[in-house]
């Protein structure tokens, strides 16, 4: 299966309107005229949207939308999951209309984290002006960003991603939430489809109620993140982890709640890499510096 990368996510929640705030006043992007009242759409860059919130009863992380290349790419993704006994749904003609694309499915990994897959994006190519001043997201082939989903089946998802689905392993971790040196190392995968992006997805083997660990959106100047910060403060939106720079992908970033649940990660600096010339290899550090988690469970 040949996955681009990492074209859209949905998001569910109870308010909308607390969502749009933050979207729009917290993380600087632009709300797409075609949201309604059930729907807001989150753009950062030349697309139409990049994150679709949902109103819904519940709060917590929709789907991960994966792009492939056209048509062709798009059938034998059908082909190869169906070989594997994966249940495949079709999307409607309403559903692609909604998400805007040209074809889509839905299916679910081992543990039932959503997925859906797509082709053909409508596109406006209108700029993204970002509401408070950002400058640019990095996006465009590399995906709109991460995202870190729960496995706690950790074996069988991991040969999902990899085998079906067709990832590579980035790097891999193992790690703790505390400091009590008796909790049981929980593994932490790195993948990465066919794009630059050291990790468009990983798998954490840990049950998490909001089914999204956190997801990460890159910015293309270091000021827009500290301003980020600034803003986070302002909105009395909570810190997750401090500011910090990543071992594996050379990130640096802080972390914060949203209103689903989950955390976002917001970075800069990102490393893009040649999979031709990379060897995997285990971080037992999680950062080069910061990222201070704690602060998230106080
Ligand atoms: C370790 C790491 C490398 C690159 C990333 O983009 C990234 O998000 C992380 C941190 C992942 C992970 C997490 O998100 C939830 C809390 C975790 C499990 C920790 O407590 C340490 C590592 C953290
Ligand atoms: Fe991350």
């Amino acid at each position: 299966m040949d996955i681009r990368g990492l074209g859209y996510v949905t998001v569910e929640s109870t308010d909308l309107a607390k969502w749009q705030e933050y979207g729009t006043q917290v993380l600087g992007l632009m709300e797409h005229e075609a949201s309604d009242e059930n729907t807001l759409l989150l753009k950062m860059d030349e697309r139409n949207y990049r994150i679709a919130v949902e109103k819904s009863d519940r709060d917590g992380y929709g789907a991960s939308g994966w792009e492939v290349a056209n048509k062709e790419a798009f059938e034998q993704a059908i082909t190869e999951l169906e070989a594997a006994d994966v249940q495949v749904t079709s999307g409607t003609e309403e559903e692609a209309a909604a998400r805007m694309v040209q074809q889509l499915i839905k299916f679910s990994d081992p543990d039932g984290n959503r997925h859906e897959l797509f082709w053909g994006p409508v596109q406006d190519f209108t700029h993204f002006v970002s509401p408070v001043g950002v400058s640019r997201f990095v996006t465009t082939d590399l995906g709109l960003g991460h995202v870190v989903i729960p496995a706690p089946s950790f074996e069988t998802c991991r040969e999902f991603y990899t085998d079906v689905l067709g990832f590579g392993l980035s790097d891999l971790m193992q790690v703790t939430f505390t400091d009590d040196p008796a909790e049981p190392k929980k593994r932490l995968h790195f993948l990465h489809c066919n794009n630059g992006r050291h990790h468009s997805l990983a798998i954490f083997e840990c049950p998490i109620p909001s089914g999204c660990v956190h997801m990460m959106l890159e910015v293309e100047e270091m000021d827009d993140v500290g301003r980020a910060l600034d803003r986070m403060e302002a909105h009395g939106v909570k810190l997750s982890a401090t500011l910090g720079k990543h071992t594996n992908d050379e990130m640096v970033s802080f972390y914060m709640q949203t209103p689903s649940g989950f955390d976002m990660e917001y970075g800069c600096g990102g490393l893009v890499v040649d999979w031709d010339r990379h060897t995997v290899f285990e971080s037992s550090s999680v950062s080069l510096w910061g990222h201070d988690f704690s602060v998230g469970r106080q």
